[in-house]
């Protein structure tokens, strides 16, 4: 047992000459949801194969609940449950008939399959056929079948890829139970920096194989960089005073102004140029001290605008 559940140390993984993830450390502590994200073709799908040890690092190390994968394939694996695609299930047999051909592999008790659907809410729909379902009753499903073996890491990637906007709801109410529900803690990739906002405690961000960032979502925040909204009139004036108190990054849009300088944006300055407003006969009719949102980090730490939100 460990407080982090799953790290990765120094992964280098390459695809020939392509180096997919470069020196990937990244530690996903107990109790947490995970959210990994990254523009298209970051590496993030190439992150979880190696965490699943589907795929082996040319250097680096995987730990599971402590175990290194390559040292200790089995116990590393045996904490590990995951959502990956759509899941394989057999459409003729019933969810329940689904479940207990994995429990049968698990040799695990027939209880843990009751409890399973109720942690996914497919109770009700447990005894008719899969063909019958919808995508989120399968994912559902899916999830129920990765927590029959009671996986401490539970792994799961772009969960709400392709559902509705009901079935988003659903699986975003059930992912955020399950930490407290089950114990797992959870590693979910995803391209939606809304979904992760709303979901993740912890977050990764992956930029072309590097980490950007790992840490805490209000650690995240705190990168935000401060901003300065401004309204004043005659606008013409208030630029003109703006720049001369040495404000760079002076946005303008009519008689709105946004500064985005963070070097310039401390109280001092601030009052300042508010005074220097005034005496220059403007009126003021809005100065807000405000941070950038989540998705404009984003935007700087991956240093472009990939982001899909
Ligand atoms: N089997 C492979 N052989 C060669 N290159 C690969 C292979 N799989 C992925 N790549 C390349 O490795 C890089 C990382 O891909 P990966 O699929 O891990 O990114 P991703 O962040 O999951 O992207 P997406 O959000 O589009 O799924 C990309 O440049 C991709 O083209």
């Amino acid at each position: 047992m460990t407080d982090t559940v799953l790290s990765l140390q120094g992964v280098t993984l390459r695809y020939g000459k392509l180096t997919a993830l470069d020196a990937v450390d990244l530690a996903i502590p107990a109790g947490a949801i995970y959210g990994f994200l990254g523009p298209n073709g970051a590496g993030k799908t190439t992150a979880i194969r190696c965490a699943m040890g589907l795929l082996t690092p040319q250097s680096g190390r995987v730990l599971i609940d402590g175990h290194d994968l390559r040292q200790s394939r089995r116990k590393a694996l045996a904490s590990v449950g995951a959502v990956i695609e759509t899941p394989a299930l057999f459409p003729n047999l019933t969810g329940r008939e689904n479940l207990d051909i994995t429990r049968r592999m698990l040799d695990a008790p027939p209880a843990l399959i009751d409890r399973a659907l109720e942690l996914v809410d497919m109770r009700d729909a447990a005894d008719r056929r899969v063909g019958q379902y919808s995508l989120g009753m399968k994912q559902r499903m899916g999830l129920a079948r990765a927590l029959l073996a009671e996986p401490r890491l539970l792994i799961l990637d772009e969960p709400t890829n392709g559902l509705d906007p009901a079935g988003i709801r659903d699986m975003r109410a059930l992912i955020r139970a399950l930490p407290e529900r089950t114990g797992a803690t959870i590693f979910m990739s995803s391209h939606l920096l809304s979904e992760v906002e709303q979901l993740a405690s912890h977050v990764g961000l992956l930029q072309q194989g590097r980490v950007v960032f790992d840490g805490t979502l209000a650690a995240l925040s705190e990168q935000q960089a401060p901003r300065l909204l401004v309204t004043a009139t005659p606008a013409d004036t208030a630029h003109e005073v703006m720049t001369a108190s040495g404000f760079a990054g002076v946005i303008r849009d009519k008689d709105q102004f946004t500064l985005t300088d963070p070097e310039a944006i401390t109280a001092e300055r601030v009052a300042a140029l508010n005074a220097a407003l005034h005496a220059a006969g403007c009126q003021v009719s809005q100065l807000t001290l405000d941070r950038a949102d989540l998705e404009t980090t984003f935007m700087t730490l991956t240093g472009h605008g990939e982001a899909r939100t």
